[in-house]
C-alpha cells in the first residue's frame, strides 16, 4: 500500500492466470517499448482497468506518460499480448480507432496546423467548418460540446487565442463517443470555468455511458474526487497505482497536489543519491531503492 511515509512501496494485484485478457476496458501486460535506436524506455508495464475509470497519470517530466498513452492508442507496434483496449490490439486492430471506440486527444498544438485526435485542424477555417466537418456524429452532443467549451462557431482558427483554439481541438476530439479516451495535458490552455465544466463532462460520461478515460496531467488542483485510479511512472516504470480508495493519504483528505509533491521530492531525491553513488547514472536506468522491486507490476482492480 503506497503512503507518505513510505513512498515506494506499490500496489501489487496478481492476475489470474486464466482471466480473460477482455474483461478490463484496458488491460496491459509487462509492456516492453524502446524508441528506436534506444535504451529499452517502457519496460514491465502493467495495468487494468475496468469499465468507467477515471485514471490519472502522473509522474515528473520525462517519466513516459505520453509515450504509454501513445502505445495505448495504437501509434505504435507492440506485441498483441502485451495490450489490448476493449479487448483488442489497439496497433493491429484499425478499426479500433477508425470506428471513434478509441480516442486519443494528445498535446500536438501548432497555429497553423493543429490536431484533433487524428483530424488535422487547418488554420483557415472556421470553428464551424471544422466541426460541422465531422460526420457520424450525434447533433445534440455537437451541441453540448460547442455550449459547453464556448465555442463561437463563427471563429476562423487563425485569429484565436491559445485557448480558444484548444477549445475546437478539444471538441473536435470528443465529438464521437469513444469508450475508451487517452488524454494527454488538454486543459493548460484553458480557463479556470472550460476546464471544471470539461471534467464534470468527462465524469458524466464515465458515469452515465461506462467510458474509461485515462488522463495524463500535472494539474492536481480539484482532483482527489475526479480520479477513481491513479497511476505513477517514474523513467518508464509504473512504480505506484491502484484505486484512489486504496492510497491512504488521499482518503485523510491529504490534497492530491500535496501527495504528488511528496513522492515527486522523494523521486528527486534517490535519483541524486543514485548520481551521487554512480556517477555515469543514466536518466534512463530505473532508480534503485530498497522500496522499488525490480519487477514493477500495479494490476488495477
Ligand atoms: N521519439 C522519441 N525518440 C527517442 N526518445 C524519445 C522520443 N519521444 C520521447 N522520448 C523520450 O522518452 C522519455 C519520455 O518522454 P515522454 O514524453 O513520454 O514523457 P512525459 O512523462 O510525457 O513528460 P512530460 O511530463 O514532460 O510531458 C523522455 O526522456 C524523452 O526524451
Amino acid at each position: 500500500m503506497p503512503t507518505l511515509d513510505n513512498p515506494g512501496v506499490q500496489t501489487v494485484i496478481g492476475v489470474k492466470e486464466d482471466e480473460p485478457m477482455d474483461s478490463n476496458a484496458v488491460f496491459v501486460n509487462s509492456l516492453q517499448f524502446s524508441f528506436p535506436g534506444s535504451a529499452p524506455f517502457i519496460s514491465d508495464f502493467s495495468l487494468k482497468l475496468p469499465a468507467g475509470s477515471r485514471c490519472l497519470l502522473c509522474g515528473a517530466n520525462g517519466a513516459g506518460k505520453s509515450t504509454v498513452l501513445q502505445l495505448l492508442a495504437g501509434k505504435y507496434m507492440v506485441s498483441k499480448d502485451s495490450l489490448r483496449i476493449l479487448g483488442r490490439p489497439p496497433f493491429h486492430d484499425t478499426a479500433l480507432t477508425c470506428d471513434g471506440e478509441l480516442a486519443y486527444l494528445g498535446g500536438t498544438w501548432r497555429r497553423d496546423v493543429a490536431f484533433a485526435g487524428d483530424v488535422p485542424l487547418q488554420g483557415d477555417m472556421s470553428a464551424r467548418e471544422m466541426i460541422y466537418g465531422v460526420k457520424g456524429v450525434k447533433p445534440e452532443r455537437r451541441d453540448r460540446l460547442v455550449k459547453m467549451l464556448d465555442i463561437d462557431l463563427e471563429w476562423n482558427l487563425m485569429r484565436t487565442s491559445d485557448g480558444q483554439r484548444r477549445r475546437v481541438q478539444i471538441a473536435m476530439g470528443l465529438l464521437k463517443e469513444y469508450t475508451v479516451l487517452f488524454m494527454d495535458e488538454i486543459t493548460v490552455d484553458l480557463d479556470v470555468l472550460s476546464r471544471l465544466d470539461l471534467l464534470r463532462f468527462f465524469k458524466s460520461e464515465c458515469e452515465e455511458r461506462g467510458a474509461t478515460i485515462i488522463y495524463a496531467t500535472h494539474i492536481f488542483d480539484g482532483m482527489e474526487k475526479w480520479a477513481t485510479h491513479l497511476a505513477y511512472m517514474e523513467e518508464g516504470l509504473l512504480i505506484r497505482g491502484g484505486p484512489t480508495s486504496e492510497f491512504p493519504e488521499l482518503e485523510k483528505g491529504t490534497r492530491l497536489l500535496d501527495v504528488m509533491e511528496a513522492w515527486l521530492r522523494a523521486e528527486s531525491k534517490q535519483r541524486k543519491l543514485k548520481k551521487k553513488v554512480e556517477p555515469g547514472a543514466g536518466t534512463k536506468t530505473p532508480v534503485s531503492s530498497p522500496f522499488m522491486p525490480s519487477k514493477h507490476l500495479a494490476f488495477f482492480r
